[in-house]
């Protein structure tokens, strides 16, 4: 008897966007993800703040100068930039790119700006999830717990938490960061079921043809 091989079929890779209030969790979730995900890549993102303790350049961030970033975005080669936090973000684009033709989901932990400036670029692409904290002592916990920024950093992130979650409604899934392992399973189960998406599988057409066909 013939075994019975299953076929492999193309996918069209997709964007998936992290954001949140400072502190709520994100990277943490990133990092989890990328561990148990294997066909998800990192954007990394291009920023002029200062490198914080244990961060690496290359892996957490190109850390470069404003003069670095201007010309970065003059050259047209960010997907999308902005300010946040006093400090200039942006994604550059051709590592995404890059990313997405070998078949791979890329990842992005960038705030609403961004993620706005993104979807207007590749709105069939993108996947926006923001990440919510169960309470807002508990983000300021959070900061305060990473002991990565001074206290007058974290009250400046502390004072513009209610403007960042303000954009909520503008993502397609929400998650509340209580539980760190339940938020990873619910990113995995938002990407398990966008990969299945009829849209994001050009080949399948040709499949139901051939199945139809036999
Ligand atoms: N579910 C959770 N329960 C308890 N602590 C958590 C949880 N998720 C994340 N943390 C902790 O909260 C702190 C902030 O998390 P993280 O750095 O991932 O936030 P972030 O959203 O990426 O922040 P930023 O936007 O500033 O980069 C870290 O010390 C992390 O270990
Ligand atoms: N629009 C963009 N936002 C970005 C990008 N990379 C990170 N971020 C966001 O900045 C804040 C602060 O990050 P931190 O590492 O300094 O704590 C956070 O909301 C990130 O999501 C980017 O490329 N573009």
């Amino acid at each position: 008897m013939n075994a019975v091989v299953a076929p492999t079929l193309k996918r069209r890779g997709l964007m998936l966007v992290l954001s949140s209030p400072s502190g709520a969790g994100k990277t943490t979730i990133s990092r989890i993800l990328l561990e148990r995900e294997e066909e998800l890549t990192l954007s990394i993102s291009a920023t002029t703040r200062q490198m914080r303790p244990g961060e690496i350049h290359g892996k957490d961030y190109f850390f470069v100068s404003a003069e670095e970033f201007d010309a970065m975005v003059e050259n047209n080669e960010m997907l999308e930039h902005a300010t946040v936090f006093d400090n200039k973000y942006g994604t550059p684009s051709e590592p995404v790119e890059q990313g997405l033709s070998s078949g791979k989901d890329v990842l992005f932990d960038i705030d609403w700006q961004g993620t706005q400036q993104v979807a207007a670029k590749a709105p069939n692409d993108i996947v926006r999830v923001f990440i919510l904290p169960p309470s807002l002592q508990e983000l300021e916990r959070r900061l305060y717990a990473r002991a990565q920024d001074s206290e007058e950093v974290v009250k400046g992130r502390m004072a513009k938490a209610a403007d960042e979650m303000s954009h909520w409604a503008e993502y397609d899934y929400i998650i509340v960061n209580t539980d760190i392992e339940k938020s990873v399973a619910d990113v995995q189960a938002i990407l398990r079921s966008e990969r299945l998406k009829r849209d994001r599988r050009p080949d399948l057409d040709a499949f139901v043809r051939g199945l139809r066909q036999a």
